[in-house]
């Protein structure tokens, strides 16, 4: 028999739940299906990544959990309350650094920005502000411009920018996809790290099917367009996970090549799947 204890640890223990979500872009002829109705839940610590075809409506997807579009039906909830605006316990990471970044402002002002709207006094700002960029690797890099850093650093401050507010959630939408490949490696590590640093719990878009195996805890993987939940995949991997001895593993390949199988399915239903077969 489940106790009141049992309900308040599950409501504690989930820090976000998407129900029922729905999205029309436009209206009549117009009308643009993106998200059809999406539900999931993540746990607390969770990092879940979210792949889907081209299209399907991921960046629709976090932009209604982050509070920055509202939906057509259904409600996102992080940490039990309703999101209505952008929460103050949740971080967001874009790809596009190079925009998401003030050329004008020096790294820590960058990071700094933001928290001004925080009710924390100087000390604390910087504090948060050296803690960040250190934790991203970037100590001793503060009073750089972003265009004087590489895109890996300059998305190491972007990311350094989400952390310094301390969120209990970080939202990255595709984060890596403008960084070469061994930056990108470097980066997903990262997240790994930080996930634990910063006991967040995170939210992963990407289009890479060996990134969302080798992050995840769950991958949840959308339909195409008018997109729902097409499956939920526990990935059981190993941790701490490497980047050679995780992705040698056969259960690694056997988990990618069924996020693939999944996606190109529900691209085409019943395709044949390799390029050589007639
Ligand atoms: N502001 C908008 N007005 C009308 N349609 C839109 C708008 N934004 C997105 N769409 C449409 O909604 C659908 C989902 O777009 P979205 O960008 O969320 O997909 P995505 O999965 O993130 O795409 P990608 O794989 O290219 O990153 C697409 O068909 C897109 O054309």
């Amino acid at each position: 028999m489940s106790t009141l204890a049992d309900a308040v640890s599950e409501e504690v223990s989930v820090v976000m739940r998407v129900s029922g979500l729905k999205k029309v872009y436009g209206q009549g002829d117009e009308a643009v299906e993106a998200i059809s109705n999406i539900s999931f839940e993540v746990a607390r610590n969770e990092l879940i990544c979210v792949v889907g075809p081209s299209g399907c409506g991921k960046t629709t997807l976090l932009r209604c959990i982050s509070g920055l579009m509202s939906p057509s039906e259904g409600e996102v909830e992080v940490l039990g309350k309703r999101v209505t605006e952008p929460p103050a316990d949740l971080g967001l990471v874009f790809q596009d650094y190079s925009r998401s970044l003030f050329p004008w402002m020096r790294v820590a002002q960058n990071v700094e920005f933001t928290l001004k709207r925080l009710p924390i006094d100087k000390t604390e700002r910087t504090r948060r502000v050296s803690e960040a960029l250190e934790a991203v690797g970037l100590s001793g890099f503060e009073r750089k411009y972003p265009w004087q850093l590489s895109g890996g650093m300059q998305q190491r401050v972007a990311i350094a920018r989400a952390l310094a507010f301390q969120p209990k959630v970080l939202l990255m939408d595709e984060p890596f996809a403008s960084v070469d490949a061994q930056t990108r490696s470097e980066l997903e590590d990262l997240v790994l790290r930080l996930r634990h640093t910063y006991d967040v719990t995170v939210v992963f878009v990407t289009h890479d099917i060996d990134e969302s195996v080798y992050l995840a805890d769950r991958v949840v993987i959308l339909s195409s367009r008018p997109t729902q939940v097409r499956e939920e995949l526990a990935v059981d991997l190993p941790r701490p996970r490497d980047q050679i001895t995780t992705k040698e593993l056969p259960e690694f390949a056997h988990l990618r090549a069924h996020v693939f199988e999944s996606i190109m399915t529900s691209v085409r239903p019943g395709s044949p799947l390799g390029a050589d077969r007639g």
